[in-house]
């Protein structure tokens, strides 16, 4: 099977910056990717030039098996993209906006299913210009979707979103992706990636300098894990790889006050990426 996206020695240049070097990434077809990185790190130049939205200045780039340098407007059908900033669709509802962006595409979802999944089916007579930052950002990811995309790009998806809407998207890119859609993500929101993708890549200054499943990645499977309980003399923390054991040698068959096990989090591992190479 072709992958989704292929690239190879991506590079862009800005005046006087190098945005983007020797980037190499492979998307399997229905596979959740995210991209991961610090504020400046390249993410949005690397989506922009996937989606043919910007030039790159070097590399092999294969989206949907075209280039999305040159490739025309059957390929654009196939992919959905939710940008990190709205357009401002002037005096619509919520209702017509998402029925007119409907029209552009060959096999379009049904609108009012699109907005039933993303939770704005009771703003439909909405004005746009009056709905909040979180509801405007659902509204970009209905018009992301509503063209049955292949292949979904996705910005900062969630950025402004109260937690039940936050968790209500996880719901609906979890569907997509059962249904066969590839997804690029990029977010700061490690829970988000860890939910979501099958696979993240951390991209710092312009490199890959990680990728993985997001509980192997920089090799977090492989730490120890970090046992706290609290008894008579106070609280104690000790780190094992074999944490049953220790538990089952400390309690001999009593409770254990306060007894956690946990493993570094995604964070803690991107945190340490990021710094090692900051
Ligand atoms: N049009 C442009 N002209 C010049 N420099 C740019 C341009 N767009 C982005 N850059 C620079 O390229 C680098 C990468 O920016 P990019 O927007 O890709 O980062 P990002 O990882 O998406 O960041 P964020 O998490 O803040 O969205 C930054 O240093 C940015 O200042």
């Amino acid at each position: 099977m072709t992958p989704a996206v292929s690239v190879r020695g991506l590079r862009k240049e800005y005046p006087g910056h190098v945005a983007v070097e020797d980037v190499r990434l492979e998307i399997e077809q229905g596979e959740v990717f995210s991209l991961l990185g610090p504020n400046g790190a390249g993410k949005t130049t690397t989506v922009e030039i996937l989606e043919g939205h910007r030039k790159r200045t070097a590399g092999e780039a294969s989206v949907l098996g075209e280039d999305p340098g040159t490739a025309g407007r059957a390929w654009r059908a196939r992919i959905g993209i939710v940008l990190q900033t709205a357009n401002d669709a002037a005096q619509l509802n919520v209702g017509e906006t998402v029925r007119h962006f409907a029209r552009y595409y060959p096999d379009p979802r049904d609108p009012d299913d699109v907005l039933e999944k993303v939770g704005l089916a009771e703003k439909a007579r909405t004005r746009v210009r009056a709905l909040s930052g979180g509801q405007r950002r659902r509204l970009d990811v209905a018009l992301g979707i509503i063209g049955k995309p292949e292949l979904l790009f996705l910005d900062e998806p969630t950025t402004g979103f109260d937690p039940e809407a936050r968790r209500r998207f996880w719901t609906l890119i979890k569907s997509l992706a059962a249904e066969g859609t590839t997804i690029l993500l990029t977010t700061h929101y490690l829970d988000e990636a860890e939910a979501l993708a099958d696979r993240v890549a951390v991209l710092a200054a312009g490199r890959i300098v990680a990728e993985g499943t997001p509980s192997s990645l920089g090799r977090r499977s492989r730490d120890d894990a970090v046992v706290r309980w609290r008894d008579e003399n106070g609280f104690h923390e000790e780190r094992t790889q074999f944490p049953t054991k220790l538990v089952t040698e400390l309690s001999h068959g009593r409770e254990l006050a306060d007894l956690t096990v946990s493993r570094l989090s995604l964070e803690d591992v991107y945190l340490r990426l990021i710094g090692e190479t900051a």
